[in-house]
């Protein structure tokens, strides 16, 4: 039975050739049209996911400029149409050109109707993941905002952060660098009570260590040479509202003894002052540093540690979050091509396979910088693993039979769905397509944990 909510739209003048495509590939609504004009027409009433077309159009079919104007139009109207074009058996100059143009893929004709079908499928099932993933993109994925995640791990992060908002517990966030310490510390200030006073961040690392003592308690008029007026530290600027730390495992030892009396008195005197001002702030800080080893090294306060500490969240990288790596890089995409009027961008499939296999140790902001400029470079309107910088992903030689093949793919996409849906069974079970007890079956034979 035809699908009705898959449209393919057949653009070739030759009418015989026509009627041998839409009788090849009844399995999909096929709608048709013999010339650039008909085509653009049939684009915007029946919005096809799916595009074959001849390169040579009337008014001159032995000539390949109607065909590249057609794909430029539709892919200027609807770009995250999957356009497959039709060329002649040595054409690959021509094929090759249109693919750099956004052109899905190619393929020599006369084809093998059932070789053509094969990636016709292809094609929608790229446009449906691709819908699927905006969609999930858009959906508020976590409650902080502007984190992205459905890893099990992070979104239990979400919550613990949720509930530690209106406790006014100091809380200490490590993890590697690019994890998103300071998206989080500004979730826990947002839905803090304090969320309208200021939220503060100061980097210990970033600021000599000289100027680092009078940027964090201020300092009265004449104070030092050049202090010309009295000026607020960030503690005081704070006042009521979060400061939040970063790097804090690089804060010099002097200011560390400094910082604990603070904390203990809840009062600061500006440098060169007298006055004892109380100052009423939330902390949290972070840090990339093991400050456990630099405890032991004699290099962090261990009296400091447990005041800032009293609620400590590890941060996994990441290369631990299943599926985020990908979802973030959707986002990404989708945010730059915007800011940078390339709607209709998106990742290829060896873009994603990279995507996946890629360990990121630069986390989160490593591959926001990498599709920034992923953005930027990429020609047509698909980002290639090259593009990305990524080697694409070797063919798995080491597979020996089918079934192995056919066991890493199921447990690959088991592991995936069930993160995304956050371990919900029916849900995952519906977009496997499978029923709920096979999906146990598979949970079982792969050894995964229902939960995480
Ligand atoms: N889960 C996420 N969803 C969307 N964007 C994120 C996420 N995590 C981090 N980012 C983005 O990645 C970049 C790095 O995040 P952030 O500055 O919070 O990391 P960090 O751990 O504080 O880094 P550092 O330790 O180097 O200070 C930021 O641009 C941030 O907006």
């Amino acid at each position: 039975m035809a699908d009705k909510q898959r449209t393919l739209l057949i653009v070739e003048d030759d009418p015989a050739l026509q009627k041998q495509m839409r009788w090849a590939f009844d399995g999909f609504e096929t709608v048709v049209a013999g010339d650039r004009e008909s085509a653009i027409t049939q684009l915007r009433r029946y919005e096809p996911a799916v595009v074959t077309m001849d390169l040579g159009l009337p008014p001159a079919p032995d000539d390949i400029t109607e065909g590249f104007r057609l794909l430029g139009e539709v892919l200027a109207l609807a770009p995250d149409t999957k356009v497959i074009v039709l060329t002649g058996q040595h054409d690959r100059e021509n094929a090759v050109k249109a693919v750099g143009m956004g052109a899905y893929d190619f393929f020599a004709k006369p084809f093998e109707p059932d070789m053509l079908a094969l990636t016709i499928e292809r094609a929608f099932r790229m446009y449906d993941l691709q819908a699927e993933n905006v969609r999930l993109a858009a959906m508020q994925t976590s409650p902080l905002a502007g984190l992205l995640t459905r890893d099990p791990g992070m979104l239990k992060i979400c919550r613990t952060i949720e509930k530690l908002a209106s406790a006014s517990v100091t809380v200490a966030l490590l993890g590697e660098s690019g994890t998103g310490k300071e998206v989080l510390a500004r979730g826990l200030h947002a839905l803090s009570p304090r969320a309208t006073e200021r939220f503060i961040a100061i980097n210990c690392a970033a600021i000599p260590d000289a100027l680092l003592e009078s940027e964090l308690f201020g300092y009265e008029k004449g104070a030092f040479t050049g202090a010309v007026k009295q000026t607020l530290g960030k503690i005081e600027t704070a006042n009521r509202g979060t400061l939040f730390l970063d790097e804090i495992g690089d804060l010099p030892m002097p200011l560390q003894a400094k910082l604990l009396r603070f904390l203990q008195e809840r009062v600061i005197e500006r440098i060169g002052g007298r006055e004892e001002i109380p100052v009423d702030v939330r902390i949290v800080c972070a840090t990339h540093r093991d400050l456990k080893t630099q405890i032991s090294e004699g290099l962090f306060r261990e009296d400091l540690y447990y005041r800032l500490a009293e609620i400590v969240v590890d941060i996994p990288p990441l290369r631990q979050r299943q599926g985020d790596a990908v979802l973030l890089a959707h986002a990404f995409v989708q945010r730059f091509s915007r800011e940078n009027g390339r709607a209709g961008l998106a990742l290829s499939d060896d873009a994603v396979s990279a995507i996946e296999a890629h360990a990121w140790p630069g986390n989160v902001r490593e591959l926001e910088n990498c599709l920034k400029r992923a953005v930027i470079m990429a020609d047509g309107n698909r980002i290639t693993a090259d593009d990305l910088g990524l080697n694409p992903v070797e063919d798995e030689v080491e597979m020996l039979n089918l079934r192995q093949v056919r066991d890493e793919a199921e447990r690959r996409a088991v592991l995936r769905v069930m993160a995304r849906t956050n371990g919900n069974v029916a849900r995952a079970a519906e977009i496997l397509g499978i029923s709920r007890p096979s999906l146990y079956d598979l949970i079982n034979r792969f050894g995964l944990k229902k939960e995480n």
